[in-house]
């Protein structure tokens, strides 16, 4: 096996004008354009050497074939095309072995030709230049063949225009940008430039088809390439045997021969070899497999440097650490101190890397750090709240709300990290001291414009830098703890990548990316246009033998995974040749501006208009709004082509300003969604608390009632010995209330008759008139025998309180049988209120009425003095009386 070697990529050239997106995860610059020549500047890898074989005699102009070589046909070209061509053609030939000047010289002489060229002409050329043949996939710049693709288009607008019987032509007066001179400027401000695109897509459609002819044939594929492919690229790393498994006598499992083979056996000694040949079924190999003395310069020197290159380039790249818990990932990918992990390598050697190719500080390197944690995204960088992700389709996936961190320096961005890093989930488990707890993913852009000879050329490139955390058994960590969740949310989301893995294996329509914030997180780096590296890390323990069978079968399955074409994310800024060329481009450009403001103010009048509608409008509405085209008066004056680009304009622009409404509301949406969980689980959790409180009280009350029938119970009980001093108590305390009323009653109501007999004795003298007494005499004020009675009652206190008293005992020896009694009666018997309501219904009789009733004979002895006594009153005076009673 031939030792493997750091593999070069070839300096690729892409025009591409739709800038990609900035924060998507690998996602950059879906779509975008490629076309990928080979320079001769460059080291040739062995995939271009082959092409170069191949086509070697055409090159040399050697015929070897029917076909003519690439210069032979520009040359045969040219001179039939216009004769001042054919001078041109001695200067073709004498660079013809200098590739550099050979391509300059090809682009001024089209350039020079084109320019004088009729229409049809200009086509032809455009046509037969437009056809790549594999040499000129070779040699020619792609500056040269988007150009003939750009003029082929102007070329064909040109016929058209001449067919329509317009006169105007378009002229290329410049190798920059080229743009119609004499056509009616009118609402064509942005022509040019839809042409230059126009153009350059078509030129990216050819470059890219043929880049994956090249590929299907064998050259170019990611493996030799050196990882910016299409396919991952996939390592292996050995972790020296820790001091805990030493000490417990675990062996080595796992053997790496000629740096890429991987022998897995549960017994091996450094010497076996026969039963390493035996154990070939558990054999795999892998793009680089490194032993456990491995350093971590080495590591990322193969692993990781060609894709910060690759990001250099304007390209996705990603590196992953995937493996059990405690075999090594975190360690890969942060390292320490002393022995700095890929992730800080990487970022230093961008930042040198970076300094060399933009020195003049034209760069910008932006950072985020997140992490996924029990199946939520957090920012590492600003914890806060939970993040959502996002996908569209101009995107990716994105985590909505993700700080950005600008860093100018890689101990800036070595800072951050070890901020995320604090802020990450790390806890220890029996297998290892720092256990991961969730998934790292570092995003970091880099922005950077590098002056070029025909103008500035801006490039964009992320690379995403993921510790993934490691699978576990649940009895290899803690059981029935937080960490067992955690456990179990790491091995859901690390079986969800192994789904999404076999199915891209597999060549599955649809890959489960979904299943998982990881999954959703790595789609771009799994299946999109983005050059990634795994890093499977296992332990070389035996008792591990089960979890590094398991990573090196995802390992090698990963291995096959074709990743999408990742093209370079550029965007050139021609520049153009001379003095006159430059002010042309500038009036031009001026024109171009004035232009394009009196569109927008157009359009911007236009919006106003249709504002209300598309606010008041729901996402369903939004979608199906009906077109209203701008200012039509205007339109209706203008050139039919301008005003289809007008209407294109607007049309475009009402699609966005509906799908930004839309993104609103559905974010409007989602947050009221949120605010509505928040709010049930506010009132879940308070219907608990209050449901809990109820529950407290009910306990309380019924432990009261219970005390209440207990107290009410010994009462009863007791009040069957009469004569108790408890009940003596009972009794006490309501007589002693009723008496008080009592006897505020009876002052009140003597001071009220007083007065009255006062008034009255004041009236009779004034009359001089006698008071008689008796029968049918008049009296004044109120019955004399009310007053003696209250007084009575209430100097006859001890005797009335007495008889209530015996009264009440009576009672209350009488009721204990019944079991209402027991429980609930008593209470009433005294209540004071209860008494005051009997004496109430006493005073409804009169004193005449006592008086004179049938059972006015039983009058007190005691009581002849002439006042009433209360016995007479109902409820006493009815009651039979046995002359042992003392009343
Ligand atoms: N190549 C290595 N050289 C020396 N020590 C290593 C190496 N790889 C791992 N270790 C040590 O092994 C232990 C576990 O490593 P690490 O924390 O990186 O594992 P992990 O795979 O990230 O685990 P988890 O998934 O639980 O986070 C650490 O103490 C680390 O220092």
């Amino acid at each position: 096996m031939p030792p493997v070697s750091t593999p070069t990529y070839p300096r690729k050239e892409v025009v591409n004008l739709q800038r990609p997106s900035r924060f998507s995860l690998g996602g950059v610059g879906k779509g975008a354009n490629a076309m990928q020549p080979i320079q001769e500047e460059r080291p040739m890898t062995r995939s271009q050497s082959k092409v170069r074989e191949k086509y070697a005699p055409f090159a040399q102009g050697a015929v070897s074939s029917n076909k003519p070589s690439f210069s032979v046909q520009l040359e045969s070209t040219m001179k039939t095309s216009h004769p001042s061509v054919s001078l041109l053609t001695p200067r073709v030939k004498q660079h013809q072995h200098s590739q550099e000047n050979h391509h300059q010289q090809l682009q001024q002489s089209l350039m020079k030709s084109l320019r004088k060229t009729s229409v049809l002409e200009q086509r032809k050329h455009a046509e037969e230049y437009a056809q790549p043949t594999p040499m000129e996939v070779d040699l020619v710049t792609p500056r040269v063949r988007h150009l003939s693709t750009t003029l082929l288009s102007l070329a064909k607008q040109n016929e058209k225009r001449v067919r329509n019987g317009d006169n105007t032509e378009v002229a290329r007066p410049s190798r920059g940008l080229p743009f119609a001179s004499g056509i009616k400027t009118t609402g064509m401000a942005s022509e040019p430039m839809s042409m230059l695109k126009s153009g350059l897509k078509t030129a990216s459609l050819r470059a890219r088809q043929v880049h994956e002819d090249m590929e299907r044939g064998g050259g170019g594929s990611g493996e030799e390439d050196g990882g910016v492919g299409t396919r991952i690229m996939v390592y292996v790393r050995l972790r020296p045997m820790s001091k805990k498994e030493k000490e417990s006598g675990a062996r080595s499992c796992v053997k790496i021969d000629n740096k890429r083979d991987v022998y897995l056996t549960e017994m091996a000694l450094e010497t076996d070899y026969l039963r390493l040949k035996r154990l070939r079924g558990r054999h795999f190999t892998f793009d680089a497999a490194f032993p456990d003395n491995t350093s971590q310069e080495e590591v990322y020197q193969t692993s990781a440097a060609n894709l910060v290159e690759a990001v250099l380039e304007g390209r996705n790249a990603s590196v992953f650490c995937y493996g059990a818990t405690g075999a090594g990932k975190t360690h890969t990918m942060l390292g320490t101190v002393q022995q700095l992990g890929v992730m800080v390598l990487a970022l230093k050697d961008l930042f040198a890397k970076l300094k060399q190719r933009s020195p003049e500080g034209e760069h910008v390197v932006r950072l985020s750090y997140l992490e996924v944690y029990n199946e939520t995204v957090r920012d590492l960088l600003s914890p806060g709240r939970p993040l959502v992700l996002r996908e569209d389709s101009r995107q990716g996936i994105t985590a909505a709300g993700l700080t950005q961190y600008q860093a100018f320096s890689a101990d800036e961005v070595i800072e951050l990290l070890h901020k995320g890093n604090t802020n990450r989930q790390t806890e220890p488990t029996r297998c290892n001291e720092t256990s991961s707890r969730s998934h790292a993913i570092l995003q970091v852009l880099v922005e950077y414009s590098v002056p070029q000879e025909i103008g500035k050329v801006l490039r964009v490139g992320k690379l995403s830098l993921i510790d993934l955390a490691g699978s576990e058994r649940a009895l290899a960590t803690d059981q029935r703890t937080l960490r067992s969740v955690e456990g179990a949310n790491i091995n859901r989301s690390l079986l969800a990548l192994s789904s999404c893995i076999n199915a891209l294996v597999e060549g599955k329509k649809h890959i489960p990316f979904r299943n998982s914030k990881l999954t959703q997180l790595l789609k771009d780096s799994l299946g999109g246009a983005c050059s990634t590296a795994m890093i499977a890390n296992v332990s070389p323990s035996n008792s591990s033998f089960g979890e590094t069978q398991n990573t090196l079968h995802w390992a090698a399955r990963a291995k096959e995974i074709k990743t999408k074409g990742n093209e370079a994310n550029e965007e050139i800024h021609l520049m153009p040749e001379d003095q006159e060329e430059k002010s042309k481009l500038l009036a031009q450009m001026q024109k171009e501006n004035q232009m394009l403001r009196l569109q927008i103010a157009r359009l911007e009048r236009s919006f106003l208009a249709n504002q209300n509608n598309v606010s008041a409008a729901t996402p369903a509405a939004v979608g199906s709004m009906p077109f209203t085209p701008a200012v039509p008066s205007r339109r209706n004056s203008m050139d039919p082509g301008a005003a289809a680009t007008l209407d294109t304009v607007v049309r475009r622009e009402h699609k966005t300003m509906a799908e930004k409404k839309i993104w609103e509301l559905q974010r409007t949406v989602e947050l009221l969604e949120m605010e509505a969980e928040k709010t049930r689980r506010d009132g879940a959790l308070r219907e608990e608390k209050m449901n809990a409180s109820i529950m407290a009280l009910t306990a309380e009350h019924n432990l009261q009632l219970k005390r209440k029938d207990e107290y009410i119970r010994n009462l009863c009980n007791s009040m069957n010995k009469v004569g108790s001093p408890a009940v003596e108590k009972v009794v006490a305390s309501p007589i002693k209330c009723l008496e008080k009323i009592l006897s505020q009653r009876a002052k009140a109501k003597d001071k009220a008759v007083s007065e009255k007999a006062d008034k009255a004795a004041a009236v009779a003298a004034e009359k001089g008139s006698q008071y008689n007494t008796p029968k049918g005499s008049t009296h004044t004020g109120s019955r004399p025998g009310s007053s003696v009675r209250a007084t009575t009652l209430a100097k006859a206190d001890p005797k009335t309180l007495g008889v209530t008293t015996r009264r009440m005992k009576r009672i209350a020896q009488q009721t204990p049988a019944s079991p209402v009694a027991k429980t609930s009666v008593l209470p009433r018997f005294f209540s004071p209120s209860k008494a005051e309501e009997q004496f109430a219904s006493c005073k409804k009789r009169t004193f005449w009425d006592i008086t004179n009733s049938p059972n006015s004979h039983m009058r007190s002895p005691g009581l002849s003095n002439g006042r009433t006594s209360l016995l007479r009153q109902p409820g006493f005076a009815r009651r039979k009386i046995s002359p042992e009673h003392d009343y």
